[in-house]
């Protein structure tokens, strides 16, 4: 498959470095990207073309990412808008809404809402996907196609329901290492030694995430197991239920949806 990238960043580098390491070539890719260093790095670390504006090559592609920020998604749109011809178009943007984007576009249809999240580098993403009823199957599965070599996927009948998927997995990266952060403080202030904190630390969110993906049980009864009473973990688990450490987790995941919202009306704006 023959894919374009719009926008080097890291986003676009987790993406593309995941598809190489599963086979694709290098010189099947294609990535549009202004910053010189940046497209060096890409070059050299995975040998994809790598150029710094679009031009005629890109309406070889079968697929184009489009993996800017927000704020300049409108430029971005307007300067492949030539050369969108026979590609589906694939947005990775939080908050950008596909109206909008078609508008840019010149009317253009063919296209596919996603949010993906970095552990796409490494095989281990998760991507929301969201299309239009009137996009093709082959459409679809090419998206899905794309995606899935990177990690798992998800289809949403709503596009309103990936305000909701950036907030949690696309953003969730963020807040797991929030958590391995602090677990690793807390280990230092214990007194264990920095690189056996971190040690300590990293493998515990390894083992538990795999305990609960290859034993597909309940996160809650999982922590039940863990919690003996009268134990270290019914302590540790009173403490952060004391501090409303759910709830607030909650109202962050809820304000981060909230920012994809505005994003799209902050962006998509004429
Ligand atoms: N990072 C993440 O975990 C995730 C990000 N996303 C989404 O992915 C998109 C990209 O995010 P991210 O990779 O983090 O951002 P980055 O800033 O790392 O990457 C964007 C890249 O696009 C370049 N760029 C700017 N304008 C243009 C243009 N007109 N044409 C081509 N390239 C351009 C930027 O160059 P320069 O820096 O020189 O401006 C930059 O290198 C965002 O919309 C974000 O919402 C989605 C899921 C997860
Ligand atoms: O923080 C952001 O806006 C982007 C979208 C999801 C992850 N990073």
């Amino acid at each position: 498959m023959k894919v374009a990238f719009i926008g080097g960043g890291n986003m676009a580098a987790a993406i593309v470095g995941g598809l190489v390491a599963k086979g694709t070539r290098g010189e099947d890719l294609l990535v549009v990207e202004p910053n010189a260093k940046a497209r060096a790095t890409l070059a050299k670390d995975y040998g994809v073309n790598a150029v710094e504006a679009p031009g005629e090559e890109l309406s070889h592609a079968e697929a184009i990412v489009l993996a800017v920020k927000p704020q300049v998604m409108r430029e971005a749109a307007a300067s492949i808008k030539p050369y969108v011809n026979r590609a589906v178009v694939i947005s990775i943007a939080a908050g950008i809404r596909l109206g909008d984007l078609s508008r840019w576009l010149g009317g253009y249809a063919r296209l596919v809402r996603t949010m993906p999240n970095t552990p796409a580098l490494v095989h281990a993403g998760v991507t929301g996907l969201y299309a239009d009823p009137a996009v093709s199957e082959g459409d679809r599965r090419l998206a899905d196609t794309l995606m899935n070599a990177v990690g798992a996927t998800v289809w949403f009948d709503k596009e309103t329901d990936l305000d909701a998927v950036v907030a949690v997995s696309g953003s969730g990266p963020a807040y797991v290492f929030f958590a391995m952060e602090s677990l690793e403080a807390a280990a230092r202030e214990l007194g264990l030694a920095p690189e056996k904190a971190r040690t300590l630390a990293l493998w515990t969110f390894v083992g538990a995430a795999k305990l609960a993906i290859e034993r597909n049980e309940d996160p809650a009864k999982l922590r039940a197991n863990v919690t003996s009473k009268g134990g270290t973990t019914e302590r540790a688990i009173s403490v952060m239920e004391a501090s409303y450490v759910r709830e607030k987790i909650m109202e962050a995941v809820k304000a981060a949806a909230q920012r994809s919202r505005e994003l799209g009306d902050e962006f998509g704006k004429d």
